[in-house]
C-alpha cells in the first residue's frame, strides 16, 4: 500500500481505507458480517442497501462508536481499538443523519470550534486574532461565506449539512463518511450538495450513505451495496445496477436502483 500525503493529494490511485473482515455483533445478532471494502482518494462512494443493511452500523464501525471485528486501516495506521477521538485526530470524520451543529452559535464560530479540536493552546490562542486561512477556504468550499456571521439554527436545512462537512474540513478530515446527506433537501440543495461533494472528493476519501437513488446515479464514482450485513456488489453505478442480486434485493421498493 502507497504511503498518503496528509491533507495533500495522494494520487488517485493511493489506498486510503482497507476494511477487511469488519463484523459488528449485537446480542448476537450479525448487523456487519465480515465486510471487504476498499477506498481510495478521489473516489466518491456510495454505500446503498435496504434498510437495516447494516449501513450506518459499518460507518459507526469505522468512526470508533461500536466494537467491531476484522481491520479497518486508514493509510496502514489500523483504526479498531482506537477511541473515537483519536480516529478523528487520524482524519476520519462523519455527519450524522441529523446535523449536528451548534445553532446558538454563528457559522464562523461553529468552524472555529471544530478547528480548534486537536489544536494546540498556543495555536488557540492566536486563532481568537484573526480567521484561519484554513476556515475562510472551508466557507468558500462550502459556499458560507456571505453567512458566516449568521446563527448556525436560522441556516436553511442544506446549509447545515454543508456547514457540518465544512466542521470536517477545518479538522482536516481527509475520509469522510456522510449518512444521508441529502435527506430532506430540496431539489437544488441537492444538486449543490453532490457538485460540493465532489470539490472535496477530489483530494479526499469521501463515502456516502444513501437512499436517494437518483442522487448515486448523478454523483456516485464507485457503489458498494450492502444487504443483511454483507457486501453483495460493488462497482460502477451501472455495474451494481445490472446486477441481479441488486435487482433482486430492491425489488418491489421504492427506490430500486433499475428503476431508472
Ligand atoms: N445498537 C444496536 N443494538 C442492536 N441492534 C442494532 C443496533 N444498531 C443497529 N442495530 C441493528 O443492526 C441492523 C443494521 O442497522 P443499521 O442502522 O446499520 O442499518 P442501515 O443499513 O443503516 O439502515 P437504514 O438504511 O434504515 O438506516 C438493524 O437490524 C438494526 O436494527
Amino acid at each position: 500500500m502507497s504511503k498518503p500525503v496528509f491533507g495533500g493529494n495522494a494520487g488517485m490511485t493511493s489506498e486510503y481505507l482497507e476494511i477487511r473482515n469488519l463484523r459488528v455483533t449485537f446480542d448476537g445478532f450479525t448487523a456487519v458480517d465480515g465486510v471487504d471494502m476498499t477506498l481510495l482518494q478521489g473516489d466518491l462512494r456510495f454505500l446503498i442497501g435496504p434498510n437495516g443493511a447494516g449501513k450506518t452500523t459499518l460507518v459507526d464501525a469505522v468512526t470508533g462508536l461500536v466494537p467491531a471485528t476484522g481491520s479497518i486501516t486508514k493509510s496502514g495506521v489500523e483504526l479498531l481499538g482506537k477511541k473515537t477521538h483519536r480516529i478523528a485526530r487520524l482524519g476520519v470524520g462523519r455527519t450524522f443523519q441529523t446535523a449536528s451543529v451548534f445553532e446558538e452559535l454563528t457559522v464562523l464560530q461553529n468552524l472555529d470550534i471544530a478547528a480548534g479540536a486537536g489544536r494546540s493552546p498556543w495555536q488557540l490562542l492566536r486563532r481568537r486574532k484573526e480567521v484561519l486561512p484554513e476556515i475562510e477556504e472551508a466557507l468558500e468550499t462550502i459556499g458560507l461565506t456571505a453567512l458566516r456571521d449568521t446563527p448556525a439554527g436560522i441556516l436553511a436545512h442544506g446549509q447545515k449539512q454543508w456547514l457540518e462537512i465544512g466542521m470536517l474540513l477545518v479538522q482536516n478530515a481527509d475520509v469522510l463518511l456522510l449518512d444521508e446527506p441529502v435527506a430532506g433537501m430540496s431539489h437544488e440543495e441537492r444538486e449543490e450538495t453532490g457538485q460540493l461533494l465532489r470539490r472535496i472528493g477530489a483530494q479526499r476519501t469521501v463515502v456516502v450513505v444513501e437512499h436517494d437513488m437518483d442522487f448515486m446515479r448523478a454523483f456516485a464514482t464507485s457503489v458498494t451495496v450492502l444487504a443483511r450485513g454483507k457486501v453483495i456488489a460493488e462497482g460502477t453505478v451501472d455495474q451494481v445496477q445490472n446486477d441481479p442480486q441488486v435487482q433482486q434485493v430492491y425489488l418491489g421498493t421504492a427506490t430500486a436502483p433499475q428503476e431508472a
